[in-house]
């Protein structure tokens, strides 16, 4: 068996950053999981892949053909279309490997996740080669801080959960970056009380009003079936950090001969009285 993170989310939500921090952290568990950049328009990260889309395609490549010439979303798909077909190419860079540990760190296009089927014949690929494979995505949480965007983005994290029928795992990453009555605001959309999120989004505009009942159906059904959950990414926070890497591993039966114990990570305020954001 092998392992797999599929690390998704929009652009610039952290991506890369979470690559290498999980990266720096399973090594100091001793655990030594590797990485592959599979977005063909990357310009910077501070992991070294054990393979890179870019020396198979880049996105230039696509936009620069005379013949194609791709504007940069149509470029992106053609790219990950261009790495199916090439999928023998992809196959040696992997290995054989028994349990190898890989995170893929994914174009940052979030059609290729919520409703193009680019990305799950991918996954399909991954399945055949026997991976386990748990969806991460990631959001940042300051895009959060706003009854409606928070709304939004749970909608966004939830057809990228059905879209790839994976399990799966939302992140709000930066969370260092965000003020305090921000993390709070968070926090208060994070309780299993919709009513919360739904009043302030039902404030203020025409709109708003008119889509009252919209609203509230879609934070109900999110609501009743549990679909989506958050869990606050800090990366300056070695312990959440574990505790995300721990909950995944937990996932994909990584280590599973290990003495596992179920965990879970802490969206309370603990007894020190201090927050989960850390
Ligand atoms: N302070 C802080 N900065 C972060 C964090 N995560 C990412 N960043 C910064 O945000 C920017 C974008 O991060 P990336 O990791 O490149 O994001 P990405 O999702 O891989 O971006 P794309 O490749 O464009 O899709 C970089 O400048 C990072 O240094 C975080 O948790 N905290």
């Amino acid at each position: 068996m092998r392992y797999a993170q599929l690390v998704v989310g929009p652009a610039g939500s952290g991506k890369s950053t979470y690559c290498s921090t999980m990266v720096q952290h399973a090594e100091t568990e001793n655990k030594t999981i590797h990485v592959i950049n599979l977005d063909p328009a990357a310009e910077y990260f501070d992991y070294s892949p054990i393979a890179d889309i870019r020396e198979l395609i880049h996105l230039d490549d696509a936009m620069e053909d005379d013949e194609m010439r791709f504007g940069p979303n149509g470029g992106l798909i053609f790219c990950m279309e261009y790495l199916l077909e090439n999928i023998p190419w992809l196959k040696e860079q992997i290995g054989e490997d028994d349990d190898d540990y890989i995170l893929f760190d994914c174009p940052g296009q979030i059609e290729l996740f919520t409703h193009m089927d680019t990305m799950k014949k991918f996954v399909e690929f991954l399945k055949t080669e026997n991976f386990m494979i748990c969806s991460v995505f990631l959001v940042d949480s300051q895009f959060m801080v706003d009854g409606a965007k928070f709304l939004s983005g749970t909608m966004t994290a939830l057809s990228v959960m059905i879209n790839l029928e994976l399990p799966h795992v939302n992140l709000l990453s930066k969370i260092d970056l965000i003020s305090k009555s921000s993390k709070k605001q968070i926090e208060s959309y994070l309780e299993p009380d919709p009513h919360i999120l739904l009043s302030e989004i039902n404030t203020g505009s025409r709109w708003s009003e008119k889509y009252t009942k919209l609203t509230e159906a879609l934070g109900k059904i999110i609501e009743d079936f549990s679909l989506v959950r958050f869990y606050p990414l800090n990366i300056k926070d070695e312990e959440n950090v574990a505790d995300i890497f721990f909950t995944i591993n937990n996932i994909i039966q990584y280590g599973e001969d290990a003495d596992v114990k179920a965990k879970d990570i802490d969206l309370h305020p603990d007894e020190d009285g201090e927050d989960s954001f850390g």
